[in-house]
Parts: structure tokens; sequence; C-alpha cells
């Protein structure tokens, strides 16, 4: 049997184009395909996190060739910018208490009214770039956050991943690309690889291993799991591209969200509050909540993480941040 799932209207409302989706689900929870074959992996990924059955689409690409993105002209010249890193919300896996690391695992339910809520803390926020992994549920999170920012920009992912993905992806109207924020998707950013523990449950792992052994496969900086990588060899593929891709454009005036992973993010956040080898064991980042960090005169600091649209505080942080909100409110009387 073969069944069919056709998009849904892309201009819909997020809650329309999700309750559709879900409404589509709901008639095809009954089937338990073998195989799901889809152009947008995002749909697919709604579809699994609301069905109920075992088994998980995984997504497999035939394309697995990085993507060095060249650095665009910055479109402005303000001496501050924000920088928004959100770990991706709940995944499926994640509720399972599996060892994820580079296997493709999109969010659950919970995971999805994370990354909605983390988008309603930042949507007073300037967001001109977005960097994302190249796994499916730091795409969901930055993507489900998007709908709920004031500005309405429409995020569109970058494919340059041939001539063919450039040419047929463009935009000829002027006025609709200054719509669209860009969303760089890079394996660099990707969770730290589990090695042999992906798939594996974490309470049986450390019942098997000692729970000391586990914390340090799990927190310390260089000790890897089982044929995986450490936290130092993911800082070196992370922070490599922080540094040359992303951090030239927040200098040059971009303001930038990067939806990415629990280990990908220690380490760039190891990197900006420049933390010991030490520090970084003790540094654990929950599903789903934005952090903020203004870069102003060559500089990057952290600003603590937004808790509500609405919070004074955040939007006091800094004047750019107070104006672009006062523009927003004005926009909508
Ligand atoms: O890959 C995973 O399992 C998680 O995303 C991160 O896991 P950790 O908290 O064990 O590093």
């Amino acid at each position: 049997m073969i069944a069919v799932i056709a998009p849904t209207v892309p201009n819909m409302s997020f809650s329309s184009h999700y309750s559709t989706i879900e409404v589509q689900c709901k008639l095809f929870s009954e089937i338990n395909p073998h195989r799901l074959y889809t152009s947008s992996p995002f749909v697919s990924s709604i579809f699994s996190s609301s069905s109920k059955r075992k088994v998980l689409p995984r997504i497999a690409s035939s394309s697995a060739s990085p993507i060095l993105d060249e650095p665009t002209k910055p479109v402005k010249s303000t001496s501050e910018t924000a920088l928004i890193l959100i770990r991706h919300g709940e995944s499926l896996w994640n509720q399972k208490n599996l060892f994820t690391g580079c296997v493709d695992v999109p969010l659950s339910h919970t995971g999805v009214e994370e990354a909605i809520e983390a988008g309603r803390r930042i949507s007073n926020i300037p967001i001109d770039l977005i960097y994302t992994s190249s796994l499916i549920r730091a795409q969901m999170t930055a993507m489900l956050a998007m709908t709920q920012h004031r500005k309405k920009k429409v995020p569109v992912v970058v494919h340059k991943e041939n001539d063919r993905a450039i040419a047929w992806s463009r935009i000829f109207s002027k006025n609709t690309t200054e719509e669209v924020i860009p969303v760089m998707t890079a394996w660099q950013l990707n969770e730290r690889m589990y090695g042999e523990l992906q798939g594996l449950n974490k309470k049986e792992t450390a019942d098997k291993y000692s729970k000391q052994k586990v914390h340090e496969w799990r927190r310390s900086y260089d000790i890897p799991p089982p044929n995986g990588e450490s936290l130092a060899m993911c800082a070196e593929r992370a922070v490599a591209y922080f540094k040359e891709q992303i951090e030239p454009q927040l200098v040059a005036g971009k303001n930038i969200l990067i939806a990415a992973h629990g280990n990908s993010l220690r380490s760039i956040i190891m990197h900006l509050d420049k933390l010991t080898s030490q520090e970084v064991i003790d540094l654990e980042l929950s599903t789903g909540i934005p952090m903020l960090y203004i870069a102003k005169g060559g500089k990057i600091f952290r600003r603590g993480s937004p808790t509500c649209p609405r919070t004074v505080g955040v939007y006091a942080f800094t004047s750019s941040l107070a104006r672009y909100r006062q523009q927003l409110d004005n926009m909508d009387g």
C-alpha cells in the first residue's frame, strides 16, 4: 500500500499548518510504514512526533557533503548585534533516554512545544541569519521558533550542495528576498558523534559501565565515548565553524540565531565564555532554552536567557534591542 501526504499551504498560520498535518497523521495512524520518502524532512518529523508507533522514520540522505558557506556582505554596520543560541527541543530519543549523537531523530511533541515557547521568548529580538546543524531536530527547532517572531520574515533554507540546488532555489523578487531570513545548515554544528553509545539507553549504560565512567564520557572535555567524539573533538569542528563562518557575520552587523545541540553548543559556549576544560564539565544545557549574547566592539558578552517575550529586563539590556522592540510595537499599532 502507498500512502501519500501533500504539503500544507506554505503561508498557512503555524497552528493551522500543524493541525492539518496532525489530522493527516491521525488518518494514517493505523498504517505502519516500512519506509517514508519525503522532500521535506520537517513534515515527516511532525508525522512521527504525533504518531504512537515504535519505528521512527530516520532521514537517509544521499548527499552527505558538508556545506561551507562564504559569509555574505554585511547589510548594516551597527556596533551591536545579538547572538541567540538554542539547544533543540526534546527529541523522541531524549524522551526515551537514548544516546542520540548524530542519529537524525525528530522532535517529540514536547520538543515541538518547547521550540514554539523558545520562539516566543526571542520574538522581539532581531534575527538576520540563522544557522542550524544538518540534523532535523535542530532545524525543526529553528523553524518552529521562527513562527513566533514578530517581524514575520520567512526563514528559507539555503541550498548550495550543487549547481542545480543553487539555480533551482533562486528567488526572483527583490522585495520577497528582503522578507527572507537565510538559514544555513552545517554538519559542523551537529551533536558530538556518540560512537558505540548511539541508540543505547543512558541509564542502562551507567548500570553496565558505572555512573562515573558514563559521566566522564558525557561531560569530560577530552575523554571520548567508545569510537566517538570527545567534547574537544566536537569543538574542533564546531568552534572552527563558529569562528570562520558565524563570528565574521556577527561582527559585520548581522543578528544571528544558532539552533544546535547540547555538546556542539557547550563547545561554542566554552569558547565564548572562556571556560576551562574543568569548568565545562558542569555546563549543562536544557532543551529549548534560548541564551542571548551581545557582540559589541569586537567582543561577545553573555546577557542571560530571555524568559518571556515581554520581559522588560531583557530588552533593556541594550539600547539597540529596546529600539528594535519599539519598532515592532509601532508596527503593530
Ligand atoms: O546525543 C545525545 O544523546 C544528547 O543530545 C546529548 O546527550 P548528553 O547530554 O548525554 O551529552
